[in-house]
């Protein structure tokens, strides 16, 4: 099951041959108390801790899962980093154009959390998840299963795997003028994404280079998703990086040719 409404992870999820349904709540603004468990196992990452994407990708996991006790659950959250700033997705059109400007003819980073939920069925053993084959996987990190659990569930005192991931890319924008910001503003495209700009639509104009994951900027890294749901016991997904071409294809994009993009 998918946690997020963003396009772009419904395309890449299918584009890995999963079958899945959408789910999502407004987990992300909440403030709720985050276990100690989840704040222990965070990646290190460069922001204050009400915008780590990890974080936020764990409660839009943690919120859908509650509903889906049989699924294997996945949420993804991406934020734009600046001179130790975050960039989240614009207000508007002028905070765009803001955005846009500060970005021009600089190096940025775009993190991405990620966060899997594994199904409740595989978790009755819990070492069953912890002797993974895939040697990058980290470490699970057990949460009790939800008080709404049906009573027979919540007798077994049983918990739930989490796992924990972040991907960082370094994206390379050309300088802009004035009068390319307005123009990019005025199609819309900025508006639902962070920082701004879609690497993967007309932004991609924008931008002289990525160093890492492309996919990863584009709020779903891929080779990081498949590792995941690997180890949270999905199988059939197709390779990364087949996948990615096929949905590169798809838009009739060409991967960018320097540096070599990574799926
Ligand atoms: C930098 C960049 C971001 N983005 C998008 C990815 C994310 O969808 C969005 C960041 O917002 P998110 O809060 O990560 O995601 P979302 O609100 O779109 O979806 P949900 O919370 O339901 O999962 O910015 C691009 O599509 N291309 C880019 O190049």
């Amino acid at each position: 099951m998918l946690g997020s409404a963003s396009p772009r992870r419904y395309e890449l999820l299918a584009a890995l041959g999963a079958s899945f349904t959408v789910m999502t709540t407004d987990a992300e603004e909440a403030e709720t108390d985050v276990p100690p468990e989840v704040l222990g196992a965070l990646p290190t990452a460069e922001m204050p801790l009400r915008y780590h994407p990890t974080l936020l990708a764990w409660r839009k996991t943690h919120a859908v899962a509650e509903h889906a006790l049989d699924a294997v659950v996945l949420g993804a959250d991406t934020v734009v980093v600046i001179d130790g700033e975050v960039l989240n997705k614009p207000r508007d059109e002028a905070e765009a154009h803001l955005m846009l400007r500060r970005l021009s003819g600089r190096t940025h980073r775009v993190y991405t959390g990620l966060c899997v939920a594994g199904a409740f069925a595989s978790a009755t053993t819990p070492e069953s998840a912890q002797t993974t084959l895939y040697e990058a996987l980290p470490e699970p990190i057990w949460l009790p299963l939800h008080h709404e659990a049906p009573h027979a569930v919540l007798a077994t005192a049983a918990r739930r795997p989490f796992w924990l991931d972040i991907e960082m890319s370094e994206v390379v924008f050309a300088p802009l003028t004035e009068a390319q910001i307005t123009a990019y503003v005025a199609t819309g495209e900025p508006r639902d994404k962070a920082g701004a700009y879609g690497l993967q639509g007309m932004g991609g104009q924008l931008i002289k280079a990525v160093y890492g994951s492309y996919t990863a900027v584009v709020g779903f890294p891929l080779a990081a998703v498949v590792r995941l749901l690997r180890g949270a016991g999905v199988t059939g997904l197709s390779d990364a990086t087949a996948s990615y071409y096929a949905w590169l294809a798809r838009q009739q994009k060409e991967p960018l040719p320097w540096p070599p993009t990574l799926p």
